[in-house]
């Protein structure tokens, strides 16, 4: 499986390492500090030579109760810093936003991919992404950031979470979206408890019958901290562990903050998966 985008291709037959470039001041994990280009160009460089063949650039803090950052705020965060990675580095970038203002200036600027954990529902999202025509990651979340933690409720979480994927899927589509544009994330930790987390975990694999990339982000999220006790600097270990369960049921894309050690254990999950013949 490959995915295209602006003369990139990303092969998806083994995992590719997505690291997270916050530029946002309340970032839970790199505290805010990369706010100026040169400090995001030297953490995505840092990314970059310890692996990551996708960056991923959010204005907007995705953390459980974090408020949302008016768009004029959001461009001028992320824009330049899209801009000057896309320009200086040949890897994908990815553009972490579900408004569609913010979609079509990352696309102008030389945006690979548009990670949306809305599964573009905003007003005019849907529109921006297919007239930009580069690929999607559409991504599970019950409720919104501000509430999605008050005592999230499923009947059976792999199954509405499948459903949903039905359900967005067949809505792109149907707008004209090319189904190969579509990337498919569960979305750890977005209205979702310990059991339900460690239940999408367990039960991953099922999500490839939609024969869509799936992308997942577990790194230093609580369905860590809460079985381990850690502060989020201190999720490395647990961070891999759930990168390698992932990647050994077929995840294509993990998306993290440590990227040598994930990237390390993504060779061993390789060179398992290709013993397997
Ligand atoms: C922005 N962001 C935070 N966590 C994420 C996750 O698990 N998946 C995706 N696609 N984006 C995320």
């Amino acid at each position: 499986m490959k995915l295209e985008s602006k003369g990139l291709t990303l092969d998806l037959a083994y995992p590719q390492v997505m690291g997270i470039l916050n530029v946002t001041p309340d970032s839970f994990s790199d505290g805010g500090r990369f706010r100026q280009i040169d400090n995001a160009l030297r953490h995505a460089n840092e990314m970059i030579q310890a692996g990551a063949t996708i960056i991923d650039i959010g204005g907007e803090s995705t953390r459980p109760g974090a408020a949302e950052v008016p768009l004029d705020e959001e461009l001028e965060r992320v824009i330049p810093v899209a801009e000057a990675i896309a320009k200086n580095f040949e890897v994908w970038v990815s553009i972490d936003t579900y408004k569609p203002e913010v979609m079509r200036e990352s696309h102008r600027v030389g945006v690979h991919l548009i990670n949306d954990i809305r599964a573009l529902q905003e007003p005019g999202a849907l529109d921006a992404a297919i007239e930009t025509g580069l690929p999607v990651c559409l991504m599970h979340m019950q409720g919104m950031p501000r509430t999605m933690q008050h005592e999230p409720k499923y009947h059976d979480v792999v199954a509405e979470v499948d459903a949903f994927f039905s359900e967005h899927i067949a809505r792109c589509v149907n707008a004209g979206m090319d189904k190969n544009k579509i990337l498919l994330d569960p979305g750890f930790g977005f209205g979702k408890d310990l059991k339900h987390n460690y239940q999408l975990l367990a039960h991953l694999s099922e999500f490839h019958h939609f024969g869509l990339p799936l992308l997942v982000g577990m790194s230093r999220k609580a369905m860590i901290g809460q079985l381990l006790n850690v502060s989020p600097d201190q999720r490395v270990i647990g961070s891999v562990a759930c990168a390698i369960i992932a990647a050994m049921q077929g995840a294509q894309i993990i998306r993290v903050h440590d990227v040598k050690e994930t990237a390390e254990a993504m060779r061993i999950v390789e060179a398992t998966l290709s013993a397997k013949g």
